[in-house]
């Protein structure tokens, strides 16, 4: 079976620092796949070449068999992308934005308005959708990206932590939305620390560190007999904390 994402031998380095080190990964399609991995492992870098909003050093990343950087066009009209950082167009409301992302990805005009009434509704905006996305909360811009970034049906969805700063509600809409678009064979690749939202929603994990992958494979074959959290930190090597430092923190004053 071809699978989602190919990635091989990736590599970028921000002056002498390797950020992404040789990394190499099949992405299975069909499936829920988590990116985890401490701060700084790599992970939005390497999520950022393969969606072709960086361009690697070295390396090469097929999704579904297309080069996303000889056949970029192609690629793009496959998946779609909620990146880190939100970055939108302000000045347009909810509902706008969503017509606009439908045009401009060729899609006709009373489809898009369909859609974007169904999303804007499933993700509970519509009383919002007239309002500017420059005054969305955080948890309404992440919904916002998430039904811009799946308006065009995409084979596949790239995440990078879509639950960060989101409230349980918004959360929990998020996540339906996700497994409803996940049960329909399409694949989800998403980024996060949270390892109980990884083990609830993913049946596919791959622990970056440093740049590279460390482990990959079903959540059960990556976790083994523990919780994901503690084959996180075995996996990672938690180093102890030295007993000396911080000493003065908490003594008298
Ligand atoms: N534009 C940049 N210029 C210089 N260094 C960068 C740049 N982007 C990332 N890095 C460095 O590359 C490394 C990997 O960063 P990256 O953001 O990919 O990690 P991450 O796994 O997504 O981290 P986090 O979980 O904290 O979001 C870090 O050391 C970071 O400082």
């Amino acid at each position: 079976m071809t699978p989602a994402v190919s990635i091989h031998n990736l590599w970028k380095r921000f002056g002498d620092h390797a950020a992404v080190a040789g990394l190499t990964l099949d992405l299975p399609a069909g499936s829920f796949i988590g990116l985890v991995g401490p701060n700084g492992a790599g992970k939005t870098t390497t999520l950022s070449m393969v969606t072709g909003l960086l361009r690697p050093d070295q390396g090469t990343v097929l999704v579904h068999g297309a080069d996303v950087w000889t056949d970029p066009v192609g690629v793009k009209a496959r998946i779609g992308i909620l990146p880190e950082g939100l970055r939108m167009f302000e000045r347009l409301s909810g509902r706008e934005l969503l017509q606009y992302n439908g045009r401009l990805r060729g899609l006709p005009g009373a489809e898009v308005d369909r859609r974007a009434e169904e999303l804007l509704t499933v993700l509970d905006l519509s009383a919002a959708a007239d309002k500017l996305v420059a005054d969305y909360s955080t948890g309404m811009r992440k919904k916002i990206g998430l039904a811009a970034a799946l308006l065009h049906n995409p084979d596949v969805l790239f995440l990078d932590e879509p639950f960060e700063g989101v409230d349980p509600v918004s959360a929990q809409t998020i996540r339906g939305v996700l497994k409803r678009y996940a049960a329909s064979g399409s694949t989800v690749v998403f980024s996060s620390h949270v390892m109980e939202l990884v083990e609830q929603l993913c049946d596919w994990v791959a622990v970056i560190n440093a740049g590279q992958v460390i482990a990959q494979g079903t959540l059960d074959s990556v976790r083994g007999d523990r919780s994901l959290h503690t084959a996180f930190l075995d996996l990672i090597g938690v180093r102890e904390q030295d007993e000396q430092s911080l000493d003065w923190l908490g003594e008298a004053r």
